[in-house]
């Protein structure tokens, strides 16, 4: 028995534009209600709290760069709050324009012995290590950074490796939501981000301009948060926390579901055999995987918990597909999963259409399925609707075409989703998820080990495995997104990045489960 599709209200994390952060400072001073300086003073706190925990044992000089908005303003403060703790504090403030902002204004006499920056001649000497704080630039950046402001956030960057950068609430040089492209930016270790994500955090291109991210809560207002619209959100613990299930202890192998994956030919059967033990893993109820004939004992050695079917009237030695799938059969299973190591013969392609025209319950599509789907377009259209599709970044140019820039290719993966009717993963560091009302979703796990052969394979079957189990589409996506980097990431603490293998992403799978149950 299939178990019907669960009832789910997600919360997620919003990220906001720079207009809409600006927004929801104005709501939070009038409705909380707090006055400017003082919203500045809490934000700044934060950030010294952190400061204090991370680098507290063996305090360092602190080098505390403010510009003259209030970016600048919180770099006042938090110099303020660590020298109140005893730090060995140095200020700065970078002259950019020829007035600073209210709230800087009126934190400028607290803090003693500040030295002007006019120039790059200005810039100070500094100790071979200690911390940067880079506050000169935050939301309230323009138009790219030029000139002699440029040549200090290059001279910033030249102490990186030696010096600890942290950036406050943005590197400076860095735009919100627009493509910063080769203009100056300080490249941090750490960006202590206030109570959101900003779009270009998610962006590969601003990888290593961002660093690690820090969300530190400044209190902003929740009936802000809870009614702004936004298209780009992160997946966080609590919304995955609030999409898993735990299972029935009532249940029974049905109750999960029965699982079919297409997958593996001649060459590629690891694919077929790491996706078909991400699904079992990943809780499948039952699950049978279509090879092709020459794959049979492999298939059946290696994944001896599935079944296994090939060709009705198989070719001998067939590498490829050149039988439709059992098409009597399609229609029983809980979900379809197809692609991993496939092969793109014509037969194959010919067979998938006849199966897309057959099956109308959302499937999974990856790999060599998009490529033929890239090859035949007019599939695109026979696509059952909320199906999930994988494609990483090549993929996704076969699919739809190439783009300038990530801001770009994110507004493609979204439109697509929505003329598509369909669910789109675009794989990377923050793999985004476009859903068919065009919102988008971004994973914050994951780790650059899980960069290897096969890793994609073992999404699809756990992407499988969770639709197959009744979560839905969406449930499944995000979910499943989640534990497949979650479990890179707790493989990857025990056996390194470095010699992180698929099969490894599959073994930490229970115990990324657990950590939902925590
Ligand atoms: N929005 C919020 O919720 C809060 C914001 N706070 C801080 O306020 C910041 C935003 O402050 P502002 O709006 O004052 O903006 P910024 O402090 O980021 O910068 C604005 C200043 O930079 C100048 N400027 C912009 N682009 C420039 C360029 N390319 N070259 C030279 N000068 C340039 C502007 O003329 C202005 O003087 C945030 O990033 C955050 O650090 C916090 O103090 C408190 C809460
Ligand atoms: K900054």
């Amino acid at each position: 028995m299939f178990r019907g599709a669960f009832c789910i209200f997600i919360i997620d994390m919003k990220v906001l534009s720079a207009q809409q952060i600006r927004e929801a400072d104005a709501y939070t001073i009038t409705h909380e209600p707090i006055s400017s300086v003082l919203l500045m003073e809490r934000a700044a706190a934060e950030c010294a709290g952190w400061m204090v925990h991370t680098f507290g044992e063996a305090p360092p000089p602190f080098y505390v760069f403010c510009g003259m908005g209030n970016n600048g303003g919180d770099g006042l403060v938090i110099a303020r709050l660590l020298r109140d703790q005893g730090y060995n504090v140095h200020a700065y403030m970078v002259h950019h324009s020829a007035t600073a902002s209210p709230d800087n204004l009126a934190n400028q006499p607290y803090v003693q012995d500040v030295q002007s920056i006019y120039s790059p001649a200005d810039f100070p000497l500094m100790e071979a290590t200690g911390v940067v704080v880079d506050a000169i630039f935050g939301t309230g950046l323009s138009r790219p950074v030029e000139g002699w402001v440029a040549s200090i956030l290059h001279k910033i960057n030249d102490g990186y490796g030696r010096h600890t950068i942290v950036s406050i609430d943005m590197p400076s040089g860095l735009m919100a939501d627009s493509v910063t492209g080769h203009a100056a930016c300080v490249h941090a270790n750490y960006t202590l981000s206030f109570q959101f994500y900003k779009l270009a955090f998610l962006l590969p291109e601003n990888a290593a301009r961002v660093g690690e991210t820090v969300i530190l809560p400044i209190g902003l207002h929740p009936d802000f948060i809870n009614n702004v619209e936004t298209k780009y959100h992160v997946v966080d613990p609590r919304i995955v926390k609030t999409i898993y299930q735990p299972r029935d202890p009532f249940a029974h192998k049905g109750t999960y579901g029965h699982a079919l994956l297409v997958a593996g030919s001649y060459g590629k059967m690891g694919a077929a055999v790491l996706a078909a033990r991400a699904c079992l893993r990943a809780g499948a109820g039952l699950l049978t995987v279509h090879v092709p004939q020459r794959g049979y004992e492999i298939l059946q050695t290696a994944v001896p918990e599935a079944m296994c079917e090939t060709e009705d009237q198989p070719t001998a030695f067939s590498a490829h597909f050149h039988e439709p799938f059992k098409h009597h059969q399609a229609p029983g299973y809980a979900t379809i999963g197809v692609g991993p190591g496939l092969g793109t013969a014509a037969a194959t392609a010919r067979a998938l259409e006849k199966l897309m025209e057959l099956y109308h319950k959302p499937m999974v599509l990856d790999a060599d399925a998009l490529n033929m789907i890239s090859e035949y377009p007019f599939l695109l259209q026979k696509l059952p609707k909320d199906s999930i599709l994988t494609p990483h970044p090549k993929e996704f140019e076969r699919l739809f075409g190439p783009k300038e820039d990530q801001f770009e290719r994110l507004e493609l993966l979204s439109a697509k989703a929505v003329e598509l009717q369909v669910y789109i993963l675009l794989k990377g560091r923050f793999s985004a998820m476009a859903c068919p009302d065009g919102a988008v979703y971004f994973n914050p796990t994951g780790n650059p080990g899980m960069a290897t052969a096969g890793s994609g394979d073992v999404l699809t079957g756990i992407l499988t495995g969770l639709l197959s189990q009744g979560y839905t589409p969406k449930a499944a996506l995000l979910l499943g997104a989640w534990l497949h980097g979650l479990a890179g990431d707790l493989a990857a603490d025990d056996i390194s990045e470095e010699s992180l293998i698929a099969e490894d992403i599959i073994n930490y799978l229970g115990q990324a489960y657990l950590e939902l149950r925590k």
